[in-house]
């Protein structure tokens, strides 16, 4: 049987999810079943409807009806996710944004973004063409910039030196903005597959495998922790907390419900195509 292409993003909020694919005991025997390559969300997505992986953690901007959800994982958050931030030059108040750069990195968040102004706001600012994920740059060119994952955690820590260059800003949290609006949680990505590329007994297995990972990743936090700290310049009580309090793992009926209304959303002002009815992975 060959081994299951996984297409994984490379930012710290899905560590815990990947927690056994990148620790002993678990890993060697999960190397015999799983390929893992690390990317960028908006690549996982594109890397797994070219059928170049057979799963990805994609962003849920990115599900069509030919992929189906494993059930079980999400990268979400309840309330705040510190990670996914809108920085607004000034302290003008959001209607008056007329322009906002984007990352390239990110589906989720930008239908997301396009949702609170065009829906919930009522406004229709120009988005600019995805650029890489450079704060000063992408405000130098917009009114706002919207990042995503590891950058946008390191621009909160550089926070003095992005505003001794551009000027005092208003650090928006997209999620936020959406819980208070909709009272549902803010879902960015789940796992998807292409189901012809798994038997019965491979969707059973990956099924259980990807959340065996969830649950050993939640338990093991601490040692995620002390991994980070050295690989990015984050304090370590902000990774816990992001990794306990920002981002929720689980793909429970609510979360389930946020999808299904974000989709809809999205697909009424046009950012995204319709998508009415979620596939799920039968295991
Ligand atoms: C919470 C985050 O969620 C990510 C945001 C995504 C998006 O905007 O398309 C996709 C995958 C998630 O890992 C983050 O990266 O900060």
């Amino acid at each position: 049987m060959p081994r299951l292409r996984i297409a994984a993003i490379d930012f710290l909020n899905p560590a815990p999810l990947l927690y056994n694919f990148e620790h002993a005991p678990a890993a060697a025997e999960l190397a015999t079943r799983y390929d893992v390559n690390y990317t960028l969300p908006s690549q996982c997505a594109a890397d797994l409807l070219a059928g170049r992986a057979d799963l990805g953690l994609i962003p849920i901007a990115a599900l069509t009806e030919d992929l189906a959800i494993v059930p079980g994982c999400t990268i979400a958050s309840l309330h705040k996710v510190r990670s996914i931030q809108l920085i607004v030059r000034g302290n003008r108040p959001l209607e008056d944004v007329r322009t906002i750069a984007t990352d390239t990195a990110s589906r989720s968040s930008l239908a997301y973004t396009q949702i609170l102004f065009r829906s919930f706001l009522a406004s229709d600012p120009l988005f600019l063409p995805p650029m890489s994920a450079d704060p000063v740059a992408m405000l130098t060119q917009a009114d706002a910039a919207l990042l995503i994952g590891d950058p946008a955690l390191l621009a909160i820590e550089n926070r003095h030196t992005i505003e001794a260059r551009i000027g005092p800003c208003t650090w928006i949290d997209i999620a936020e903005q959406w819980t208070n609006h909709t009272h549902l949680p803010w879902v960015a990505a789940v796992w998807a597959v292409r189901p012809e590329a798994l038997t019965p007994e491979s969707a059973t297995r990956l099924h259980s495998d990807l959340t065996a990972s969830r649950d050993a990743g939640l338990a093991h936090r601490e040692d995620i922790v002390r991994e980070w700290t050295t690989r990015i310049s984050i304090p370590p009580g902000v990774i816990r907390h992001y990794l306990h309090e920002n981002i929720h793992y689980i793909l429970n009926p609510d979360c389930i419900q946020a999808i299904e209304f974000f989709r809809a959303q999205a697909a009424s002002i046009g950012a995204l195509p319709p998508l009415p009815k979620l596939r799920f992975l039968t295991t």
